[in-house]
């Protein structure tokens, strides 16, 4: 990696570029086999699922339609405001339609839990979830994925998708920060 460049502000990488596109390749397979003969929605949760939808779903063998939501609960910030905003709505009717919504992470659940509980109020026919990312220790909301790529530790993670204060997301790795960025 190239010094003088984004990747000094890394402390350390916990998933690599190589291991994320295998995963993409694998999970693309899974769904190709689940949705077979089907016709999906999938719906990825803007901005940080970007990378991954683009990369999981060309994988996905069958035919598929894609749309976005852009929901947020972090402010730029490192933690939950608990409080779930809808910044940009689909432009598709969920009603019964087999949903697959892609996800870069799943921390404390609760934007999860929240588009779950709206998809079901949309009458939805099924709805699996897909996420790049599973942080258990920071769960407060009951919610699980039905496919998962890597599981990382309780620390605040960026890159492919995955922002602090809108960087980072450009990065084909996910890693955690040096403590000085923080700092200002
Ligand atoms: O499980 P949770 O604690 O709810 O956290 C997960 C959500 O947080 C991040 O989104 P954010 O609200 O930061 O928006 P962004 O994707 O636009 O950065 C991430 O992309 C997930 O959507
Ligand atoms: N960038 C980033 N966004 C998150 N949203 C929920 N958890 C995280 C995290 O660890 N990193």
């Amino acid at each position: 990696m190239a010094q003088g460049t984004i990747h000094d502000e890394i402390e350390k990488i916990l998933v690599s570029e190589e291991e994320i596109q295998e995963k993409c390749k694998e999970l693309g397979a899974v769904l190709t086999e689940e949705y077979k003969g089907k016709f999906p929605l999938a719906i990825g949760v803007l901005k940080g699922a970007l990378p991954f939808m683009s990369d999981i779903l060309r994988h996905t063998e069958t035919h598929l339609e894609m749309d976005f939501m852009d929901v947020s609960s972090y402010d730029g910030g490192t933690s939950s405001t608990g409080e779930v905003k809808i910044l940009k709505d689909l432009n598709t009717k969920v009603e019964g339609r087999d949903i697959i919504i892609v996800e870069d992470i799943i921390d404390s659940g609760l934007t999860l839990s929240y588009l779950v509980d709206l998809f079901k109020y949309r009458k939805a026919n099924s709805i699996k979830i897909v996420t790049l990312l599973d942080k258990p220790a920071g769960r407060t909301a009951d919610i699980k994925a039905d496919l998962i790529g890597f599981e990382v530790p309780d620390e605040f993670v960026v890159g492919y998708g995955l922002d602090y204060a809108e960087k980072y997301r450009n990065l084909s790795y996910i890693g955690v920060l040096k403590p000085e960025i923080y700092g200002g």
